[in-house]
């Protein structure tokens, strides 16, 4: 068992993006950075949902990860799945500890969320299309996370709209990515009952959807920071072209790896717009 696996199979990038993004969501709600415990319990919940719901998700992967992912710590070895199984459980229920001292929506919808992890993880990914929406879902809550532990809402159900739009073209082209595995486990993913290239088309309309839903916060007059989503919604345009032009897997790899980009890149954004 390999300690530094705790952390890998977390996947930390994810997790403390996400955690930003609950931040910002509290910020773009009431228009400055709430209270220094607001702030670290917002952060700490996303986090640790976002670490319990890899690791689960890793858990139940294992055999499609093994063709997929063989370098990941459960199928290389670093860790066994019993140990990953209990992991997860700690963080969901340390994180729903956290939650309870927000208020009693906050933890509400943290458990919603990761029930909603666990579900996806368990029984939702292998459904068409499903799975792709429940965890756009669940990035698009991480937002309104932050708005609900500060109880108003503001530009958040924007950043919501965001979240929601990238990720699902980010998950439907990860899926034509990886459908040798999933065909080899028997996933019916959409690239698998629809077809890569119409496949190619949604996960790009979903991409030129996020371009448009980029310039809602204009309409409410966020500042002019906001300009720095342009570059932004270039490299969203970008990816969107490449899996167009071809749904091969390292064109498929490629630009989802550009979209998760756009996404570190417009979270900055909205940072620089709501602090300016
Ligand atoms: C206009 C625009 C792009 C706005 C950005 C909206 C926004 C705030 C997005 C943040 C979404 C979010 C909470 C991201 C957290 C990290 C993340 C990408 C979570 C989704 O992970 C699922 C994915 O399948 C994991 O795969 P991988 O990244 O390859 O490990
Ligand atoms: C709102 C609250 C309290 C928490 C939200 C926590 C967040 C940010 C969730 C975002 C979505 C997420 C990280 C879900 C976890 C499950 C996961 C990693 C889904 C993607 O896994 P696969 O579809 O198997 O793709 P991989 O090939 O990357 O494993
Ligand atoms: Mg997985």
């Amino acid at each position: 068992m390999e300690f530094k696996a705790f952390i890998e199979i977390t996947r930390p990038h994810n997790c403390a993006l996400a955690g930003v993004v609950g931040i910002l969501g509290s910020i773009v709600a009431v228009g400055h950075l709430p209270d220094a415990l607001t702030t670290a319990l917002v952060f700490l919940v996303v986090t640790l949902g976002c670490a319990g719901g890899n690791t689960i998700n890793d858990y139940f992967d294992y055999e499609i990860d093994k063709i997929n992912r063989p370098d990941r710590p459960l199928p290389r070895g670093a860790m066994d799945r019993r140990t990953a199984l209990h992991y997860s459980l700690l963080l969901f229920a340390v994180g729903l500890v956290l939650a309870y001292m927000i208020n009693v929506y906050a933890f509400l919808l943290a458990l919603v969320a990761y029930a909603a992890m666990f579900l996806y993880a368990w029984k939702l990914k292998p459904l068409p299309f499903v799975g792709n929406l429940v965890v756009a879902a669940l990035t698009g809550a991480t937002p309104l996370y932050g708005a609900v532990s500060v109880e108003h809402l503001g530009l958040a159900g924007y950043l919501a709209v965001c979240a929601f739009l990238v990720n699902v073209a980010r998950e439907v082209i990860k899926d034509i990515e990886d459908v040798e595995g999933d065909l080899a486990k028997g996933a019916r993913t959409l690239p698998i009952v629809w077809g890569k290239r119409n496949a190619a088309y949604l996960g790009a309309a979903f991409a030129v959807l996020t371009v448009v839903a980029s310039f809602l916060p204009i309409t409410a007059g966020v500042g002019l920071g906001y300009y720095a989503m342009v570059p932004v919604d270039l490299v969203i345009l970008y990816a969107a072209y490449l899996i167009l032009r071809s749904q091969d897997r390292e064109a498929a790899h490629s630009s989802q790896k550009l979209l998760k980009v756009s996404i570190f890149l417009a979270v900055m954004a909205f940072l620089i717009a709501a602090l300016v």
